[in-house]
């Protein structure tokens, strides 16, 4: 009936989890037979919020009110699901330090020990390479690392962007709708994050969002918008001078400019172990420079380049602020920065500035990356979850790169093209995927891939 919601309990085993890390439930759905006779039973299949395979739980399935609109457009929004009750609990769950958990958007996995999140990111990794990629599940055991670990897996985020709602209180939005659960206090939030937020609280604020940065290594804090005298005047009592045209950075021994719409990596100490393999990934066998895994995570200068080798001509493509560029060029002979938005090559442009090897190219990568993949040596893609471009994979394939360092946020777009550079045409090899854990307690993966043109 219009306006009704149906209300069920569930009593099943969980299956497996699906790949943005909820646990899948079959249940039995009744139909009418459309004859006047007994319901007709029909499995589907639902997805669970805050369980894990093989736990015997109680669920609730709230189904959503048919709205007219959705029938128009024949979308059914998904139903409301949650664990009512566990009775046989999972040897991987943990207590979940959120209270929000479970009905927040943000994380899905802060339920599971971290050991198994990290397992359970490679197997993505793996599966995904296999169904999307094409690649064989036996030469993956070789090629797809364990899963880099985030030292401390909370606390991490750098970057908060938070709803505000019609009673200006700050929070995060709830899984699959737009109502905004107010929060104190975030979990994966870097503490100064954390000390804005609690500040934050006490007030009202400004509609739609605030945008929150730190510099986990300068400390420095930046709002969007700025904050109202009074609470800038709480938040300096609290320890906190509010920065909001731009933010400071350390990484790699380098200090980076960061605007409020510029990109920059979530988590910056796993940005760090990130700017490491990148760099050895890129350079490792011309004898440049060596960076072993056990310098991963140390935050200090990186190594100093070997004089002996021709420089490389390398470029960084999708660069952001010219994160990998600026490290990239103590190694290279000359690197080529790419990027489309005005706010991050602003940046990059400071960041960019002591160092004379650098041209940054503006626009975007599937314009110009085609006329200069002849003359590079080696190239960083560092695309968005969308992936590259089908004409960027094109002209990789036309003017093969020696060697390619592909840095990913989203597995199944990076299956699709290492399909495309490595499978669909043999010009590359994949020499090994690196899950690296930037997003603890959440289903988010990013992976370091580095292809080597074949002979
Ligand atoms: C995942 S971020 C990587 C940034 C940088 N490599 C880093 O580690 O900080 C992707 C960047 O690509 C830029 N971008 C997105 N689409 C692009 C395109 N088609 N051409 C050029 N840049 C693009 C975005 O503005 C963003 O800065």
């Amino acid at each position: 009936m219009e306006g009704e919601r149906s209300l069920t309990y569930h009593t099943v085993t969980l299956g497996p989890l699906t790949r943005s890390g909820l646990a899948q439930a079959e249940i039995a759905d009744e139909h009418a037979s459309g004859t006047g006779e007994a319901p007709i039973s029909r499995p589907r299949v639902v997805e669970v919020p805050a369980g894990l395979p093989g736990e015997r739980v109680t669920i609730a399935i709230e189904e959503p009110v048919p709205s007219a609109r959705r029938r128009r457009a024949r979308r059914q929004a998904p139903p409301r699901v949650w664990i009512s009750a566990i009775h046989e609990a999972s040897p991987l769950r943990v207590p979940a330090p959120c209270p929000v958990f479970g009905t927040c958007g943000g994380c899905q996995l802060q339920h599971m020990r971290y050991d198994a999140q990290l397992a359970w990111k490679r197997e993505v990794v793996v599966s995904l390479l296999c169904e999307v990629g094409g690649f064989d599940a036996l030469e993956l055991r070789e090629i797809v690392r364990a899963t880099e670990p985030c030292d401390v897996p909370w606390h991490y985020r750098n970057h908060m962007r938070f709803s505000v709602n019609r009673e200006g209180q700050l929070g995060l939005t709830a899984r699959g709708s737009h109502g905004v659960l107010p929060l104190s206090s975030c979990p994966i939030a870097h503490e100064r994050i954390n000390t804005v937020l609690g500040v934050l609280a006490r007030h009202v604020n400004p509609r739609p969002q605030v945008l929150v940065r730190c510099g986990a290594a300068t400390g420095q804090v930046l709002m969007q918008p700025a904050p109202a005298p009074e609470v800038a005047e709480e938040l300096s009592q609290a320890g906190i001078e509010v920065h909001t045209q731009a933010i400071e950075e350390r990484l790699a021994g380098e200090i980076f400019r960061i605007r409020p719409s510029s990109f920059f990596q979530t988590n910056t100490a796993q940005a760090e172990k990130m700017a490491r393999l990148v760099i050895e990934g890129l350079l490792q066998d011309r004898a440049v420079v060596s960076v072993g895994a056990s310098s991963l995570g140390q935050s200090q200068a990186l190594p100093k380049p070997a004089l002996s080798e021709r420089r490389p001509v390398l470029a960084d493509a999708y660069c952001g602020v010219g994160t990998f560029a600026l490290l990239l060029a103590r190694y290279a002979a000359r690197v080529y920065a790419i990027e489309e938005s005005p706010s991050a090559i602003e940046d990059a442009q400071w960041n960019l500035r002591q160092v004379s090897n650098v041209e940054i190219l503006k626009g975007k990568v599937e314009h110009l990356l085609p006329t200069l993949a002849g003359q590079l040596d080696g190239l960083v893609l560092d695309p968005p979850r969308a992936g590259c471009q089908e004409v960027v994979l094109e002209a990789l394939l036309q003017h093969p790169v020696t060697r390619i360092v592909y840095v990913s946020c989203d597995p199944s777009t990076l299956a699709r093209d290492l399909q495309v550079l490595c499978r669909r045409q043999t010009t590359y090899r994949l020499l090994s995927v690196q899950p690296l854990d930037m997003f603890p307690q959440t289903s988010h993966i990013e992976c370091i891939a580095i292809l080597e043109r074949q002979a």
